[in-house]
C-alpha cells in the first residue's frame, strides 16, 4: 500500500488522547466511564515519564534514602542502619518499581476500562483528527466526534552551553535509570529533581557537586525549605555551592568537566542537568489546527485550550502544575467537562470550585519533596500570597518543640509555616519540612481546599503525641 492509501484508513471515535501518561490514562479512563468511546496514542511507554523516569524510580531511589536517616534518628536502633546503602539492592528495587521498563501491566489496564491503545507518533492533522505514525511507518487517522486531549507531557531542558552536547549530560531520565552509582556526580539546578536526585546518589555512594545558580534551593517553596534541605545534603558530605552558574561543560572520556563563571573547574564521572521542563509540543501539528509548535498550550479551568471548543490540554503540556496528582485531578475535570458538553448540558460548572473548574491548581496545590528532610507544602507561600495582593500573616513554628516530633527522631530539626488570609481567616498555605512530614500534607491541603475558618480548625484536635500537633501550636501561636 502506498503512504496517501495508509493515511486514508480513518477510525472515528468519541474522544482522541494523544500521550498514554498517568494524566492521559486518567483522561481516556474518565471519557470511558461516561459512555464515550476513547482512543489513546502513545509513542513510547503506557505509562508515561511518570512511571518510568520520574516520580516512580525517583521515589524508589529515594525509600531507602530516609527510611535510613528516620532509623539513625531513633535510639537504639542507629547501630542497625550505619553501614553503607546496598547499591544494588535499591537500583534492583527501582528497576521492579518501573517494571523493567516494560509497560504490559498498563497496557492491560487499558484494555480492561475498554480504551484503545493506537502505538506511535501522534499529529494533529487538523481539526479533531490526528494522525498516528507506527512503529512500522504505517499512518492511520483518528477523528474525534467530540474532544481531542493533548497530554503529551514534558522534557527535560538542558541549557546550550559550549560542549554541553557532547558531554553526554544526563538528564532526569538517566538519573532515574542509571545502572550504576557514579563515584562523582555534578548536579547542576537546585529545583525538586536537583534536590532529589543529589540526595538519592550522595546516599548510594557518589561524591555529589550541587551547582545552583540562585542564592537558595527549592526557589518556589518557602525559603527555610531550601536552607534545611541544604543542610542536611551538606552533612550528608554533598558539596552544595550556591550562586555558582555553569558556562561550559567537556567530556574527556570518563571524565566531564564543568566550568562555572568565576572560572573554576569541576571534574566528575556524570553530569546532570535539572534545570526545568519544555512542552513536548514541538512535533504535534499544532501549525495545522493554529498554534505555535513548541509552545506551552493555555488552557481554561476546564483545561479547554484557548480559541479552540474541541481541543483540551492537560497535565504537565498547559503548565498550569507539573504533578502527577494535579495532572490526574485536571484529567478527572477536563473528562467530566468533555462528557458534560458532549452531552450537550446546558450550563457546565465553571463557577470557582465547581465539578468542571480545576480551581485547586491555583489555590491548593500539593508538593511533597522527598529528599532528608522531606519538604511538603500546599497553596502559596507567603511571597507568592503577597504578590497576589493578599493581606496575610506568616505563622512559624519550629516543629522540634512537638512532642510527637520528639518521639519520631532524637534531635528532631524542622519547621512549618501557615500563611492566614487576614481578611477572610482561612489558610491559603501551609509548608512544613521535617522527618514524617509528608503524610502530614493532605491535613493542609483539605484545610486550604476547603477554606475551613480557622475558628472552625480550631475543634479539629490533633492527636496526642504525633507530629500534627504541629497544627495546634500553629494556631495558638496565631491567636496569641
Ligand atoms: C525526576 C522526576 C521526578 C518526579 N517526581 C514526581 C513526584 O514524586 N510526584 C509528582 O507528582 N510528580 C513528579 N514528577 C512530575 C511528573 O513526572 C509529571 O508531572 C507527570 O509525569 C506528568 O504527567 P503527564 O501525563 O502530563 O506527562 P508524561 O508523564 O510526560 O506522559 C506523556 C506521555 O505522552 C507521550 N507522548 C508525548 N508526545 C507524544 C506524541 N506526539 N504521540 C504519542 N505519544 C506522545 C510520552 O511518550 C509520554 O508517555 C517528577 C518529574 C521528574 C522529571
Ligand atoms: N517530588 C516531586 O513532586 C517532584 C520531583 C521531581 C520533579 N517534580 C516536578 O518536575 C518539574 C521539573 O523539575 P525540575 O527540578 O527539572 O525543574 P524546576 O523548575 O523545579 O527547577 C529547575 C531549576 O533549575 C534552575 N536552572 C534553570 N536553568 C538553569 C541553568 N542554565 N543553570 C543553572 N540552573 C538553572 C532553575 O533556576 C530552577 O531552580 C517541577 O515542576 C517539579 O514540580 C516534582
Amino acid at each position: 500500500m502506498t503512504e496517501a492509501s495508509h493515511a486514508t484508513r480513518t477510525i472515528p471515535y468519541d474522544v482522541v488522547v494523544i500521550g498514554a501518561g498517568p494524566v492521559g490514562e486518567n483522561l481516556a479512563d474518565r471519557a470511558r466511564a461516561a459512555g464515550l468511546s476513547a482512543a489513546i496514542v502513545e509513542s513510547e511507554l503506557v505509562g508515561g515519564e511518570c512511571s518510568y523516569w520520574a516520580c516512580m524510580p525517583s521515589k524508589a531511589l529515594l525509600r531507602p534514602v530516609v527510611a535510613r536517616a528516620d532509623a539513625r534518628r531513633v535510639p537504639g536502633l542507629r547501630h542497625l542502619v550505619d553501614g553503607d546503602l546496598d547499591a544494588a539492592a535499591v537500583l534492583a528495587h527501582r528497576d521492579d518499581y518501573t517494571s523493567h521498563w516494560k509497560d504490559d501491566g498498563q497496557v492491560g489496564w487499558l484494555e480492561s476500562v475498554g480504551v484503545e491503545l493506537h502505538r506511535g507518533h501522534g499529529r494533529l492533522s487538523g481539526t479533531k483528527e490526528v494522525t498516528v505514525t507506527g512503529p512500522d511507518g504505517e499512518t492511520v487517522r483518528l477523528s474525534a466526534r467530540h474532544a481531542v486531549a493533548v497530554c503529551t507531557g514534558s522534557r527535560a531542558v538542558v541549557p546550550d552551553l559550549p560542549g554541553v552536547a557532547d558531554a553526554k549530560p544526563w538528564t532526569s531520565r538517566e538519573a532515574t535509570s542509571a545502572d550504576r552509582v557514579p563515584g562523582r556526580l555534578i548536579v547542576v539546578g537546585g529545583g525538586v529533581v536537583g534536590v532529589e536526585m543529589a540526595t538519592a546518589w550522595q546516599a548510594l555512594g557518589s561524591r555529589v557537586t550541587l551547582l545552583v545558580r540562585g542564592g537558595g534551593l527549592l526557589p518556589k517553596m518557602e525559603p527555610f525549605a531550601g536552607e534545611l534541605v541544604a543542610d542536611a545534603l551538606r552533612e550528608a558530605g554533598a558539596d552544595v555551592r550556591t550562586n555558582a552558574s555553569v558556562t561550559e561543560a567537556r567530556r574527556n572520556g570518563d571524565t566531564v568537566t564543568a566550568v562555572l563563571d568565576d572560572g573554576t573547574a569541576i571534574e566528575a564521572d556524570e553530569i546532570l542537568f535539572a534545570t526545568g521542563r519544555a512542552p513536548r509540543t514541538d512535533d504535534l501539528g499544532l501549525d495545522t489546527v493554529g498554534l505555535e509548535p513548541g509552545s506551552w498550550l493555555s488552557v481554561d479551568d476546564s483545561c479547554r485550550v484557548t480559541g479552540k471548543d474541541w481541543l483540551y490540554a492537560v497535565g504537565d503540556v498547559n503548565r498550569r502544575a507539573l504533578l502527577t496528582h494535579q495532572g490526574k485531578y485536571q484529567a478527572r475535570v477536563a473528562g467530566a467537562a468533555i462528557a458534560a458538553r458532549a452531552q450537550r448540558v446546558p450550563l457546565l460548572e465553571t463557577d470557582r470550585w465547581g465539578a468542571h473548574s480545576a480551581t485547586a491548581d491555583h489555590a491548593a496545590v500539593p508538593q511533597v519533596v522527598f529528599t532528608d528532610p522531606e519538604a511538603a507544602s500546599a497553596g502559596l507561600t507567603l511571597a507568592a500570597a503577597e504578590s497576589a495582593g493578599h493581606r496575610v500573616r506568616a505563622v512559624d513554628y519550629d516543629l522540634a518543640n512537638v512532642a510527637g516530633s520528639g518521639l519520631y527522631a532524637d534531635g528532631y530539626r524542622g519547621r512549618a509555616r501557615m500563611i492566614v488570609d487576614l481578611d477572610r481567616e482561612v489558610l491559603l498555605g501551609v509548608t512544613f519540612v521535617g522527618p514524617g512530614v509528608s503524610e502530614l500534607l493532605h491535613s493542609a491541603t483539605i484545610a486550604i481546599a476547603g477554606e475551613v475558618p480557622i475558628d472552625r480548625l480550631w475543634h479539629a484536635v490533633p492527636a496526642y503525641p504525633t507530629i500534627s500537633e504541629v497544627w495546634l501550636r500553629l494556631l495558638e501561636t496565631y491567636r496569641g
